[in-house]
């Protein structure tokens, strides 16, 4: 039926490096130009790890030039999957914070593996990070203003039973079913002729999405404000370094 699987794989955590947001923007647009496909199921190939979301590593103790280019191309993965014109579906089979939560909210289905450790959400406050107001537009057109308006300031990571109560997702199956559940649904998509489907999507989408094309240079501007304060990168650094030590 034309449907292609991107598995994501840069282990260990499935971080959005610079040049995994590069690969898969690419792929997209393969499958966007190839008439043959009309649907994509996101997953991920790391055990337990839907996505760690941003790379830490690309926003820490790097020029301001990597800055702007890797917040350019975090843009550019978010435009392209939020207004892609394929049916895309995230099978989520691992945890999913932040960055790995708002690719799963840029699908049109979500369905999440049913095991506890398998927490997702928008935990930038939890970092001394503030999600932008397009990851904020992006879970408000999700699950509703007030939800977003707790889970963003608290840095709430929802468990699945949690995740579906919210409407964070829309299905939680158990773990051996996350793909063939992620199929069926996706023939029920497909069943929409494509034309009424995609003009509808853009509806839905296009105002949100435009309000980050009007400014993107601008939001970059603002990122890369925020991103070089030394408060803000003492944070990320405190941060990864409790990453590193908890094995240790
Ligand atoms: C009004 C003002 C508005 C201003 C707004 C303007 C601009 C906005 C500015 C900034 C916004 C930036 C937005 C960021 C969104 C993000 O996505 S930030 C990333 C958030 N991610 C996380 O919090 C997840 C962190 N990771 C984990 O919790 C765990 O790693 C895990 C995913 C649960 C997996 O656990 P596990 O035990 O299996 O693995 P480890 O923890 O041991 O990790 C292994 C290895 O990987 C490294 N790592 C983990 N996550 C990341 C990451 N996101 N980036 C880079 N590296 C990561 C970890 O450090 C370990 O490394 P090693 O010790 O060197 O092996």
């Amino acid at each position: 039926m034309g449907v292609a699987v991107i598995k994501l794989k840069n282990p260990p955590v499935n971080s959005l490096s610079l040049e995994v947001l590069t690969e898969f923007v690419i792929s997209l647009e393969k499958l966007e130009n190839d008439k043959t496909f009309r649907g994509v199921i996101v997953t991920s190939d790391c055990p337990g790890i839907f996505s760690a979301g941003l790379d830490l590593t690309e926003m820490c103790g790097k020029s301001q030039a990597h800055y702007a280019e890797y917040w350019r191309a975090v843009q550019e993965l978010w435009l392209r999957l939020y207004l892609s014109n394929l049916v895309l579906i995230a099978a989520i089979n691992g945890v999913s914070p932040a960055g790995g939560c708002l690719m799963s909210l840029t699908c049109d289905y979500r369905v999440l593996a049913d095991n506890p450790k398998y927490n997702m959400g928008l935990n930038e406050t939890l970092l001394g990070i503030v999600a932008p107001s397009w990851f904020k537009d992006t879970l408000v057109n999700t699950v509703g203003h007030r939800t977003a308006e707790r889970a963003l300031q608290l840095g709430l990571l929802f468990p699945p039973a949690e995740a579906l109560r919210v409407g964070m997702v829309d299905q939680v199956v158990p773990e051996d079913q996350v793909h063939s559940t992620a199929l069926s649904v996706m023939a029920q998509w497909l069943a929409v002729p494509d034309h009424a489907r995609q003009l509808t999507k853009n509806l839905m989408r296009k105002p949100t999405a435009d309000r980050l094309v009007k400014q993107r240079d601008a939001d970059i501007q603002y990122f890369l404000r925020f991103i070089s304060r030394d408060s803000i990168q003492k944070s990320l650094r405190v941060y990864l370094d409790k990453l590193r030590q908890k094995k240790g």
